[in-house]
């Protein structure tokens, strides 16, 4: 994703780097929406909105021509292959054993990457689902086990850790269970400190709550303003997909997650197209492509990397030479994070997890979940071998 400078305010284009990554932005100038009032009012708070330019054409047109159900066809590729005694075939290893040259895996490169990690400190992201929970096929059961739970618990004694994940913040916290983690929900849009912690941040404004347990937490939500466009837009999702059978419309508070994993493969053009019939008159949401699922999000120039970034700067973790931040996740989202670590000036590590071959902006992979646990476990014994 680029985001380029227009005459008055930024643009956002679509020019993935990455076969597949696709961000759709549909090109209809609509008439100005009571969702444009929110817009401009966190255009003037903090020049976080971006304008997406439209033109306008018919629904069916723009399902096809914006790409949409290629991106829904290529989303979240089965797992590798398996013959009937469950081994990879010949030509699945070949393929994976190919693509590790171009992205080495984490866990048999470790010393490598613990030799750049000596003498810094490392700050560590986790995405959730896919990463830290195996992809399941109904969404609120993407349980962690007490074992990724304790690799996590453990892993955050020694390094600051934040999960970022698509799903609120809530939801995420619910399944993960740690006080001691920054959150990071809805793509970045709802950031929380553990309690005792501050987000330090000196441009953008913060606000304090109580989690769980009753302890003064603070929040950061860069997209406060579109709540009220959000739950408008989540009730006419779920409205207008009702009658499609395994289609499951999941409120993520500053996002919403059209899910059709469970859709039969011929009604995914009618999933498409009632989403796209919802949000045409909502200039400001756009759509991405996740694991089977379309994600809707208010159009601000916020996303996991700049989340990331966000939290470096509020650990004081920026711009230090001392510092090496690590990225673990499975998703397109997460591309912007890899993305923000492999070009930024808080130069790190992205670690793509991946059962399949594809492109990333990611350095290192890892085939699955119980690897990144592994990853995790590795990462505490290097720490404790160093006291
Ligand atoms: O950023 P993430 O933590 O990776 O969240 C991205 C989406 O994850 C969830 O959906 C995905 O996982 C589900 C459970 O395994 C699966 O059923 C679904 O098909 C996947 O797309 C979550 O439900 C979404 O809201 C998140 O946007």
């Amino acid at each position: 994703m680029d985001i380029k400078s227009g005459h008055s305010s930024p643009v956002m284009t679509d020019s993935p780097p990455i076969s597949n990554s696709i961000l759709t932005i549909r090109q209809n100038r609509l008439p100005y929406s009571s969702s444009a009032a929110a817009a401009t009012a966190l255009s003037q708070n903090n020049n976080l909105f971006l304008t997406v330019p439209r033109k306008k054409t018919g629904i069916l047109d723009d399902v096809k021509s914006s790409g949409w159900l290629d991106a829904m066809k290529s989303s979240s590729p089965p797992p590798a292959i398996v013959n009937k005694d469950n081994i990879s075939s010949d030509a699945t290893d070949m393929s994976y054993r190919e693509w590790t040259l171009k992205y080495p895996s984490a866990l048999t490169t470790f010393e490598k990457i613990m030799s750049f990690a000596k003498g810094k400190r490392i700050a560590l992201f986790l995405d959730y689902d896919g990463t830290l929970s195996p992809i399941v096929e109904e969404p609120d059961c993407a349980y962690m086990s007490s074992a990724m739970r304790a690799a996590v618990q453990n892993v955050a004694k020694y390094f600051p850790t934040a999960i970022i994940s698509g799903r609120s913040r809530d939801k995420v916290y619910e399944f993960v269970g740690l006080s001691e983690l920054y959150y990071a929900g809805s793509h970045g849009m709802d950031i929380m400190s553990p309690a005792g912690e501050s987000l330090n941040h000196e441009h953008l404004s913060r606000t304090v709550s109580v989690n769980e347990q009753g302890k003064d937490v603070n929040l950061f939500q860069p997209a406060s303003e579109f709540l009220p466009m959000i739950d408008k837009v989540l009730c006419s999702l779920v409205e207008s997909t009702k009658g499609i059978d395994g289609v499951k419309v999941e409120d993520n508070k500053f996002c919403i997650s059209v899910h059709y994993r469970n859709v039969e493969e011929k009604n995914w053009t009618l999933v498409a197209q009632r989403v796209d019939y919802v949000i045409r008159t909502y200039p400001n949401l756009r759509l991405t492509h996740g694991r089977k699922v379309l994600e809707i999000r208010p159009v601000i120039d916020w996303d996991k990397g700049k989340a990331v970034t966000f939290l470096l700067e509020s650990l004081g973790l920026n711009n230090c030479d001392d510092v090496l931040p690590i990225y673990v996740g499975d998703d397109r989202t997460d591309e912007d994070a890899f993305k923000v670590l492999r070009d930024g000036p808080n130069h790190g590590y992205g670690v793509l997890v991946s059962a399949v071959p594809k492109d990333s902006n990611a350095v290192y992979s890892l085939r699955d979940p119980s690897e990144v646990m592994e990853f995790l476990k590795s990462l505490v014994t290097w720490k404790r071998s160093l006291e």
